[in-house]
């Protein structure tokens, strides 16, 4: 199987780095943790990645909003290469604020295909201040609600940590989620411990931040792309979960999934 290689996209702030090229690493790529300012000198670095994953933190200190400076800087310094990274049959992954920074640049919801009009384009949907008007740490169950997204590859249900203050994903219009829902990049919902979900707004903790229709996590139209609050590269071993001895769980976690699943796109 060829090792893809995976570029972890820090900025200052980021602090979830390490740990999600640990993740990938685990899975079997080959991971390096890239700070934006190489790139930034360097642009053509990212061709040498079949892999773009932007891990959580607080990038720029979530100044102006959660990874609003981060995602300027990719839509204004870095579409070109950007846009060709996009085009190719590579992956990207944004966790947390990862996911911000996809959606504030306009790589989510639309991908490769509104890359080169993302100026046009009106941002239909963004992640705004939790419901609860806090930074909300807890772990919640999740359901995958896409057939078509790589990185959900035979997962029904997981459970993860959430760790943000700006995670309630909203749209202007909700008319735009049924389209997307038909395209498949509605790739994640907040669910119970049974794994039920639902259109309506469920209640807290289940649903920790208000998110509409529940939405955890968003794919583009080809599947190659997925942002999620959640953080799976924070349960990759049963240990990690914070009832295993309870649970008597052993082995690994639900987040390993993710991530073997990106390194088997390239296998
Ligand atoms: N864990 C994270 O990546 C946090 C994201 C962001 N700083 C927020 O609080 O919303």
């Amino acid at each position: 199987m060829a090792t893809p290689r995976v570029c972890v996209l820090r900025a200052p702030g980021t602090n979830c780095d390490r740990e999600t090229a640990f993740a990938f690493e685990t899975a079997g790529a080959q991971a390096e943790r890239v700070h934006l300012f190489r790139i930034l000198e360097k642009p053509e670095l990212l061709s040498d990645f079949q892999t773009l994953c932007i891990p959580g933190g607080f990038s720029y200190g979530d100044d102006v909003g959660a990874g609003v400076v981060f995602a300027s800087q990719l839509r204004t310094q870095l579409a070109e290469v950007i846009g060709e990274f996009l085009q190719k049959d590579t992956l990207v992954l944004g966790i947390c604020n990862g996911f911000q920074v996809l959606l504030k640049a306009g790589i989510l919801p639309g991908g490769a295909g509104e890359w080169t009009n993302r100026d046009q384009t009106e941002r239909q949907s963004t992640l705004t201040w939790n419901a609860n008007g806090r930074y909300t740490d807890l772990w919640v169950n999740l359901k995958s609600c896409s057939e078509k997204n790589v990185f959900l590859k035979g997962v029904d249900t997981l459970e993860s940590p959430i760790a943000h203050a700006e995670g309630r994903f909203i749209v202007k219009d909700e008319s735009v989620i049924a389209d997307w829902e038909a395209n498949g990049q509605i790739a994640l919902r907040y669910c119970d411990e049974s794994g039920k979900t639902s259109k309506e707004i469920l209640d807290y903790p289940v649903n920790p931040n208000g998110s509409l229709q529940n939405i955890a996590g968003l794919g583009d139209p080809t599947g190659r792309i997925l942002g999620l609050m959640p953080h799976p590269e924070r349960f990759l071993f049963a240990t990690h979960h914070p009832q295993w001895t309870r649970k008597n769980l052993t082995g690994e976690g639900a987040g390993m999934q993710l991530f073997r699943n990106a390194v088997e796109y390239f296998g």
